[in-house]
């Protein structure tokens, strides 16, 4: 018996897009799932933006205030996928209005923010989802089993590294990622925050770090119309970018294991090269997003007569069975949203957590709450 979940998207750029694919794939690849998701409606700011995705996405309403759809009794589940600076208002009014609610990382502009829409979320009892989704690839699953398992040894050190060249071009326009009030933080809470999550679901806690920061592009030109993702901008007045493109940063963990994370999004020559290499006294693994069906694996002791292997993760890993029927088919970006889709919908079912939850999203943003302050002080900070 399949019963209907009305959902609603708040904010219809990238991630809206993302998103609503997912709901609508759901069937497709969890046909035992007893909800289905119903796209009830769209809000998005940006004239004939909300109206154009229901017709193209099959919502059954669209409307430019966000406000609307707390009040809709037909929606169950929320997915807010608007800019930073409104992640804590909006998460906050659907919880309190009693709907589920994915949401996007960082979730708002602090671990404030974070806190604020977490404690709604358990205050009004609902499910809670963020979009931490690399730990949702199968293979990352995977590596964190290895680890788990001992198989390569006590951990020693890990480097997890962010780089991208979105924001490298000069004439990358100037949005509310580069904004302080409305970004927030910038590639702290643009890619670090995945970065931390890694860390933490690899690794477990962090216990103390430093990091340093930088801004490599000062300037950028004013956007002259609406804009969705990583838009170029053309003769705008230029003006201030106001958040960090670079941060380094070395980690100690509670179990003693030593970390450097390292993020950038104006990397010349980078393109998503996201991943991380674990260290252990037994053996190592590495994991690259732009091969992301792949570990490579190194275990044993003859240290420099060790092979290292390259493994296809296959139907046994993770959530990979419900995409693809055998390993190095691969799969996708939107592929791992799928998943996050089909978590945050099995919470509701089950009426337990399953998968990310605010308290994730917390961890995340106190840690980089920590750089920002060791960014400053030019300490170590201790969590
Ligand atoms: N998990 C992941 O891998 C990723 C996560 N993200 C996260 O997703 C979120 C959205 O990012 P992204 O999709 O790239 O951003 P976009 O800028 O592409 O889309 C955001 C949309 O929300 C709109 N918006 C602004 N204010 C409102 C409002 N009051 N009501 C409704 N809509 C509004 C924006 O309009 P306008 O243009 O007028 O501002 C824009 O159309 C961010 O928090 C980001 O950190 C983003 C990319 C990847
Ligand atoms: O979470 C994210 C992942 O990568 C994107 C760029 O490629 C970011 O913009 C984004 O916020």
């Amino acid at each position: 018996m399949v019963d209907a979940l009305g959902v609603a998207v708040i904010g219809f750029g990238w991630m809206g897009r993302v998103h609503t694919q997912a709901y609508a794939r759901l069937p497709h690849h969890y046909p035992r799932l007893p909800l289905r998701p119903r796209l009830i409606t769209v809000a998005e700011e940006v004239p004939g933006r909300a109206e154009e995705a229901a017709e193209r996405f099959g919502f059954a309403s669209a409307t430019r205030d966000w406000r609307e759809v707390a009040a809709d009794p037909r929606v169950r589940a929320v997915s807010v996928t608007a800019p930073n600076f409104l992640h804590r208002e909006i998460g906050v009014a659907m919880a309190e209005a009693g709907k589920h609610l994915w949401i996007e990382k960082p979730v708002g502009l602090t671990a404030g923010d974070a806190r604020a829409v977490a404690d709604a979320v358990a205050t009004a009892g609902v499910q809670g989802a963020v979009g931490f989704n690399y730990r949702n690839a199968p293979a990352v699953e995977s590596a964190r089993e290895l680890i788990a398992s001992g198989e390569i040894g006590t951990v020693t050190h890990v480097r997890i590294r962010l780089f991208s060249d979105y924001a490298a071009h000069p004439d990358g326009a100037l949005t509310w990622r580069y904004e302080r009030e409305r970004g927030g933080s910038g590639v702290l809470g643009d890619l670090a925050s995945h970065g931390a999550d890694l860390a933490r679901f690899l690794l477990g806690d962090i216990a103390a770090l430093t990091a340093d920061t930088a801004i490599f592009v000062p300037e950028r030109a004013r956007p002259s119309g609406a804009t969705a993702g990583h838009a170029l901008a053309s003769g705008g007045e230029p003006g201030p970018v106001e958040n960090e493109d670079y941060v380094s940063c070395l980690l100690r963990f509670a179990s003693g294991a030593r970390g450097v994370l390292e993020a950038c999004r104006a990397s010349v020559g980078e393109q998503n090269n996201y991943g991380f290499e674990v260290h252990g006294t037994r053996g190592a693994v590495s994991w690259d997003f732009r091969r992301m069906n792949e570990l490579r694996v190194s275990r044993g002791t003859t240290y420099q007569d060790q092979p290292v292997s390259t493994v296809y993760v296959g139907p046994g890993a993770g959530e990979f069975a419900a995409f693809q029927p055998g390993a190095a088919n691969a799969m996708g970006y939107d592929d791992l949203k799928v998943i996050e889709a089909y978590r945050f919908v099995r919470s509701i079912a089950e009426g337990t957590p399953y998968g990310t939850t605010l308290a994730d999203a917390v961890h995340s943003a106190t840690v980089l709450d920590a750089m920002a302050e060791s960014a400053e002080s030019g300490r170590w900070v201790s969590l």
